[in-house]
């Protein structure tokens, strides 16, 4: 069984009289340890699938398993425990406390986990051991973007999952983030899966999926990534 399954997996928002079918039968795997890039265009279904595989919201219908547990029947204490727990977050906007240091900010995440990482250990992979102290304002926004991820990955995550983690970067910083993230794949066996509408980001990916109008259209493994350092955008 694959570590990320999603099976035939539809949700429909009622809008009024009108219902939207975000995902429409979506099916694909991710294996243990991928760096997976889901890209297709604006409305594809990528934010979607992506609440739906980090537990914010439940599909109308289908099956999602995240390393053999079922996602898509848990009850709301479930999904609460699922967010906690097996994922980390990273999300466009860094999403940190401003009036919180590098440090507490990465603390206040692990601190509710079962089996975190320390704090400090985890700012230090990202590349801010000297930076610990420092409020969000003090940072740029790629030093941002590394305490965000050093948040995610200090909870000791089953799942690294990244919504356009790059959208808010000039491109140079954007690019030194996305090879934060697939080195942190790389040195850590952690599964990462960056949604994203730059189809760039695909030539560094263990596992390509393209999404169009709530379906997965192509699945595809890359034998060779191609390190992010020499991908252009
Ligand atoms: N909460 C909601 N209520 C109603 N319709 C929704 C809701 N969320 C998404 N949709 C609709 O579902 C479809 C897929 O939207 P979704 O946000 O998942 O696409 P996306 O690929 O993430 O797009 P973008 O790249 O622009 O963020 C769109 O038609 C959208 O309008």
């Amino acid at each position: 069984m694959a570590f990320v399954h999603f099976e035939d997996v539809r949700k429909v928002y009622h809008m009024g009289d009108v219902d939207v079918c975000a995902l429409d039968g979506m099916t694909f795997d991710i294996e243990r340890g991928e760096l997976c890039v889901i890209v297709g265009p604006s409305g594809a279904g990528k934010t979607t699938l992506l609440n739906m595989l980090g537990g914010m919201d439940r599909p109308t219908s289908g099956v999602i398993e995240l390393g053999g547990r079922q996602v898509s029947d848990l009850d709301d204490r479930g999904l609460t425990l699922y967010r906690r727990n097996d994922i980390g977050f990273v999300f466009q906007f860094y999403n940190l406390v401003q009036n919180l240091t590098a440090l507490e900010n990465v603390e206040l995440a692990s601190q509710i986990c079962p089996d975190p990482l320390p704090s400090a250990e985890a700012l230090a992979a990202v590349g801010l051991e000297g930076r610990l102290d420092n409020f969000p304002a003090q940072l740029s926004g790629g030093e941002q973007q590394r305490v965000a991820i050093a948040r995610a990955i200090a909870k000791n995550p089953k799942l690294l999952l990244c919504d356009e983690p790059t959208g808010a970067l000039d491109y140079r910083t954007g690019k030194q983030i996305l090879a934060l993230l697939q080195d942190t794949c790389r040195a850590t066996g952690r599964t990462v899966a960056i949604v994203t509408h730059n189809s760039a980001f695909t030539q560094v990916a263990d596992r390509v999926i393209h999404v169009r109008e709530g379906r997965a259209t192509s699945v595809s493994t890359n034998p060779s990534p191609a390190p992010a350092s020499s991908v252009e955008w």
